[in-house]
């Protein structure tokens, strides 16, 4: 199977010149197709001597105490919400996210600050292990400087999903975000500035995705979480792993979600309506392939088509618009492309799959059925509005054709018998987050990530900060 998200870190940032010059960022609005602002990007010198300065401000930010990194933190949430219509506004100018989904987005960045103000004392207060003699337990400190390399789908929260926790820890934190964002990446800069972090706790590189490497190299970088492609997390992975270093991945996701025959068909069909259109179906946890048992697959197609036909694609500055435009129209043409094929080799097309005559990155929300192996519906992620079908024989079958991918990211069951939806989604899934009943999110307090290539660590909650720590066991004998 192919993944063809595209992702923050193969993004390819316009290049000013030849030879590890500082590349110009162009931004495109991706709803009117028009150029938006040029940013200067910063050398690799430049970004190598950066992370060198997020190195020497380490010392001093891991010696702050809870309460004093809560302080900034804290105000950075606050900082947010203030702020949150001028953010949502560059998310829809930059990458075409709605506004009324980019306000969402920036108040879980605030709601994901209060929630490691408030406990990564916790959850980082040392453990007491009780041995034969003398005095032990367990102690955690921060690792250094980390380098988060992150996509453009969610410009503020996937930044804020890895930076909280990680600066509550007592790290320094360094972003290389995709290039089609680099307003936003500033922006998030910006905000832990004004909130008063020290200088360089928290910096922007502005890079291209191939430099990303050398910097992973440099001893100032201690460890790198990456959310993006796998063909992203493999190169992060190698370059890492050559240095040793600690990583966190989180990577695609063909999210399966299982409509059993007991199941309410008019709420599955909103549940999956609702789970594929996250973020314009650009979302690694977005629901991308529904297995449904024979019975009732006509009437789930029924009601899928209805559902989705029925959502509002138009100006992602409207309050009113639930669909946007898709991020560029390379990324659109990669979603016809798949649409396409998948129809060429026997998916039978419900709604949508039109490419609408109108500048801009537009695609419509559209529904497949018949989907099949060796059709690109099945075999690959597709990142946007489209829906896939997939027949099951029954549960058994359903079961095997969920974990029939690359991917282990979500996963739902939809069914009335919640014990037995239960006991598959906690049990058969292979996936690192199952939802019965309801679509997959992220939240601040529960363990996310995957399995497979869609990576491995957790963010968010207790898992999350511990992520990038030193788990120290110490012993004293008094
Ligand atoms: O793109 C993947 C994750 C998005 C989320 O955390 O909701």
């Amino acid at each position: 199977m192919t993944h063809h998200a595209e992702h923050g870190y193969e993004a390819k940032a316009a290049q000013g010149g030849e030879g590890g010059g500082a590349p110009k960022l162009k931004t495109e609005n991706p709803a009117t197709g028009k150029p938006g602002r040029t940013y200067d990007g910063h050398t690799r010198e430049q970004a190598l001597a950066i992370a060198g300065k997020a190195r020497e401000a380490f010392p001093d930010w891991r010696r702050t105490s809870f309460t004093e990194r809560g302080i900034i933190i804290g105000t950075a949430a606050r900082i947010l919400r203030e702020r949150k219509d001028e953010f949502a506004r560059l998310m829809a100018d930059e990458m075409g996210k709605p506004v009324t989904e980019g306000l969402a987005e920036i108040e879980k960045c605030a709601f994901n600050c209060d929630y490691f103000v408030e406990n990564a004392e916790r959850f980082l207060a040392n453990e007491p292990v009780k041995l034969d003699g003398g005095r032990a337990y367990v102690t955690f400190n921060p690792l250094g400087s980390l380098l988060a390399v992150m996509p453009w789908n969610f410009p503020f929260w996937q930044v804020f999903r890895a930076a909280a926790p990680a600066l509550m820890a007592g790290n320094t934190v360094l972003l290389k975000h995709a290039s089609n964002v680099p307003g936003c990446a500033l922006a998030i800069e910006d905000v832990f500035r004004e909130a008063g972090a020290p200088d360089n706790v928290f910096r922007t590189i502005l890079i291209a995705g191939r430099d990303t490497a050398e910097l992973i190299d440099s001893p100032d970088i201690a460890a790198v979480t990456l959310t993006g492609s796998v063909a992203a997390g493999k190169a992060v992975a190698e370059a890492a792993g050559r240095n040793l270093k600690k990583t966190v991945l989180e990577l695609g996701g063909s999210d399966a979600y299982l409509v059993l025959e007991d199941a309410d068909i008019d709420h599955a069909a909103t549940v999956a309506a609702t789970a594929r259109m996250v973020n314009g179906g650009q979302s690694c946890i977005a629901g991308k392939r529904f297995v449904v048992v024979a019975p009732v697959r006509e009437a789930f197609e029924t009601g899928l088509a209805a559902k989705m036909s029925a959502i509002r694609m138009g100006d992602p500055l409207d309050p009113a618009t639930k669909l946007g435009p898709m991020v560029s129209v390379k990324a659109r043409d990669e979603i016809h492309r798949q649409v396409r094929e998948s129809i060429g080799k026997g998916a039978r097309l419900l709604c949508g799959g039109e490419v609408p005559d109108r500048p801009g990155a537009w695609y419509p929300p559209t529904v497949l059925t018949d989907v099949k192996p060796g059709q690109p519906a099945y075999d690959e992620e597709v990142f946007g509005p489209v829906a896939a079908i997939i027949e099951a024989r029954d549960v058994q079958d359903a079961i095997r054709i969920a974990n029939d991918s690359e991917f282990g990211l979500g996963a739902g069951v939809l069914t009335r018998d919640i014990r037995r939806g239960e006991e598959i989604a906690a049990r058969d899934l292979e996936a690192g987050i199952a939802f019965v009943n309801e679509n997959v999110r992220s939240d601040p307090r529960m363990p996310f990530g995957g399995v497979k290539h869609s990576g491995y660590g957790r963010e968010c909650g207790v898992f999350g900060i511990r992520e990038f720590v030193n788990i120290k066991s110490v012993h004293v004998r008094e």
